[in-house]
């Protein structure tokens, strides 16, 4: 629904850097390990010291309250942190009593290979590869408008991969959310066939 832009933000090993990606555009992020990827994303999220401003639409992060920047702007970390006992606790407050959430949930679940149960599991019991598509589910439940993954789909098998990217791909239509993706494999972004940038010594390089 809203554009995503990057106005000057910056922190020690990024540059000042400006990056627009439209309302429903996917833009992959890359660069080598330790270059700075995930501090942009959590610069973007409010996460971590940074300078320079992030716009979503006309609405300003330094006019939002931290919280609700960061449900408007949903961060899939590399490795999102579960502090509850049950996979179900960690669905929005609420979310569950809404008919149509449910049904959307339910949808989700199935998509990436899980019954409905999976909601009662311990978080202690998950694989790597388990935790890593529940947490892409409890990141849509929260209806975010622009979304930050961190290596969305790195534990996953080629075809719980596939699932996932069909789910990101279908969210970001429906929702015309915003995308902004950091992934190492240069298929999987040939493969969604979208704008792509590498960060080379703290700056922005457009991949050809
Ligand atoms: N809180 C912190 N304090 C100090 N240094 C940090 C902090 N967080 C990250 N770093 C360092 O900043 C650098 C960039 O980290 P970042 O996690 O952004 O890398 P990355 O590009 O995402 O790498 P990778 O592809 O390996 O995940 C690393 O050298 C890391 O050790």
């Amino acid at each position: 629904m809203a554009a995503l832009r990057l106005k000057a933000i910056s922190h020690p090993l990024i540059r000042p850097l400006d990056l627009d990606i439209d309302a429903g555009e996917l833009v992959f992020l890359s660069g080598p390990s330790g270059s700075g990827k995930s501090l942009l994303l959590r610069a973007i999220a409010d996460l971590d010291p940074h300078q320079g401003e992030v716009w979503l639409g006309s609405e300003a992060r330094s006019a939002l309250a931290p919280p609700i920047w960061r449900r408007r702007v949903g961060l899939l970390p590399a490795e999102p942190f579960w502090w509850g006992d049950a996979v179900g606790e960690h669905l929005p407050h609420g979310v569950m009593d809404a008919a149509t959430t449910q049904d959307r949930i339910g949808g989700w679940l199935g998509i990436l290979g899980f019954e409905r149960d999976v909601l009662d599991w311990e978080v202690a019991r998950l694989s790597t590869g388990e935790r890593q598509r529940l947490a892409l589910i409890r990141l849509l439940a929260q209806g975010p408008e622009a979304l930050l993954l961190d290596e969305a789909t790195a534990n996953l098998d080629p075809a719980n991969r596939d699932q996932a990217e069909r789910l990101i791909d279908d969210y970001r239509r429906t929702a015309t959310a915003a995308v902004l993706w950091v992934s190492h494999d240069p298929v999987q972004r040939q493969r969604l066939g979208s704008r792509a940038y590498t960060i080379l010594d703290g700056a922005l390089v457009p991949e050809p």
